[in-house]
């Protein structure tokens, strides 16, 4: 019936590239057909662009040049966390045991093969190699390489071939894999170097993952309130999926960890007929929930998190005050979802001042969507140009042109450079990385040095499976 015997994480065999894909001529078929899921999977699935674009062209606007762009971006598609891939097998194992036949949207599970079938790519970017077959266009590889052809198309100019350009990565192995694929994808006309800047709590200040010299940090510090989101929707699933195969008594939480086995299957496939359990009221409950989680853990409803990204957006303020001076005209990092999520709060994009509500679903009236802004693969972009003697600075978020709402004044709707530093320091007032972080406890390094002393320090990092 289904796959090999599995029980336990360890059975899954540690080959890496040892296992072929199983390709089934239906996946030519399926392969890239649920684009739409993709959006309402907490950013566990799939890159896509940012849903709202005014349509503000992402070029330099007539009679501008660019002087400077800063890209922060997050690793590409991978397979689950080694907790989540866990959680998974356990729901698979449970599938599996079915005695009967399936009926209804689990059909599927009659004939299927566990798309997690190598425990080392657990916590690892998908590629062309530990794909599940042959044609997933969704590999985390694939990701960085286009990204990187895209980031030429408009700042290829500022990419000097004759120097050695730094381009940084988080110390997590897939944040570094991602970036080795990005400086690939450059090709062979660029003299690129990759700086592995260590993400432990002891790198203190000095890292691209603020959040893990965050010892102050509390996961569960808003858990009343995000807990209070109904579970309506999941028990609806749980009800629906029991009744069309009697005896099989899913809970709650399985069929929560779905949703995650439909985003890593799509990551790691290119399809997941796990996706077509779910109607599109479920979808948008299971995103809202995840947004509501996001924004009280790591976006603007957790107070210290604007501290938190103070450590980059000090950074990119320094650098882009600099820009002319500086050796590097395109800095390039890589890093984590939440220490993305943790800037733009701190910059403020996505911050309408409005908290999210556990008691109902908002439409209307919610900026803040976790998965709009750090999907797999996430490129937030800082450009600054001149037009004349003039300079200005925007940002680019996933594709797409994001004014800053108080300030958009000059071409393309970017910030004139002097309002954009008074900006900055109002967004800065008051925050102190290291002490709202307790970043004390865990190391003595008190300031982000790695874009401005990597060429003295030649950043190295071991890499981490986290
Ligand atoms: C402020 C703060 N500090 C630490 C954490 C924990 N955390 C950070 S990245 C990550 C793995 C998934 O990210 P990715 O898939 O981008 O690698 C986890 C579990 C947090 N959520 N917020």
């Amino acid at each position: 019936m289904v796959g090999a015997a599995i029980f336990l994480l360890g059975a899954i065999p540690a080959c890496l590239g040892a296992v072929l894909p199983k390709n089934k001529p239906d996946d030519m078929h399926l392969v890239g057909t649920q684009k739409d899921i993709i959006p309402y999977l907490a950013g566990a699935g799939p890159y896509f662009s940012y849903p709202v674009n005014y349509g503000i062209p992402i070029e330099a606007p007539d009679q501008c040049e660019f002087r400077q762009v800063q890209l922060i971006g997050r690793h590409g598609e991978r397979y689950p966390t080694t907790n989540s891939g866990k959680k998974l097998l356990k729901l698979y194992n449970t599938l599996r045991k079915y005695p009967n036949k399936f009926n209804g949207s689990l059909e599927f599970m009659n004939d299927y093969e566990f798309f997690i079938r190598d425990q080392n790519d657990l916590q690892m970017e998908t590629t062309l190699s530990n794909s599940v077959n042959f044609v997933n266009p969704y590999t985390g590889q694939a990701d960085a390489t286009a990204h990187a052809r895209k980031f030429l198309v408009y700042y290829n100019e500022l990419l000097n071939a004759a120097e050695q350009t730094a381009v940084f990565a988080a110390s997590s192995e897939r944040v570094h894999d991602t970036a080795q694929y990005f400086i690939e994808g450059l090709g062979d006309n660029y003299n690129m170097t990759l700086q592995t800047v260590s993400e432990e709590p002891s790198a203190g200040a000095n890292t691209i993952s603020a959040g893990n010299s965050c010892p102050a940090w509390d996961e569960d510090l808003y858990s009343n309130i995000t807990d209070a989101y109904t579970t309506k929707y999941l028990e609806d699933i749980a009800y629906r999926l029991n009744g069309e195969n009697p005896g099989l008594n899913l809970s709650s939480s399985d069929a929560y960890n779905m949703f995650a086995w439909c985003a890593y299957e799509l990551n790691a496939r290119g399809y997941s007929e796990i996706c077509d359990v779910f109607k599109k009221e479920e979808l948008i409950h299971y995103s809202y929930y995840n947004d509501l989680t996001s924004f009280y853990q790591d976006g603007p409803g957790y107070p210290m998190i604007k501290a938190a990204g103070s450590n980059l957006f000090n950074a990119s303020v320094a650098l882009l005050q600099q820009s002319e001076s500086l050796p590097q005209r395109a800095y390039i990092a890589f890093t984590h979802d939440t220490d993305i999520l943790n800037y733009l709060v701190t910059i403020g994009l996505f911050d309408d001042g409005k908290m999210l509500s556990a008691n109902s679903t908002p439409f209307r009236e919610q900026a803040f969507h976790r998965s709009w802004q750090v999907p797999q693969g996430a490129r937030v972009y800082t450009q600054k140009y001149t037009c004349g003697n003039d300079s200005y600075v925007r940002y680019v978020v996933n594709d797409a042109v994001i004014p800053i709402e108080t300030c958009s004044s000059g071409p393309g709707f970017s910030c004139p450079e002097k309002e954009f530093y008074a900006y900055a320091t109002e967004r800065l007032q008051g925050q102190n990385f290291f002490q709202a972080c307790n970043t004390s406890s865990v190391s003595n390094v008190t300031d982000l040095t790695f874009f401005w002393d990597w060429e003295e320090k030649h950043y190295n990092a071991t890499l981490l499976k986290q």
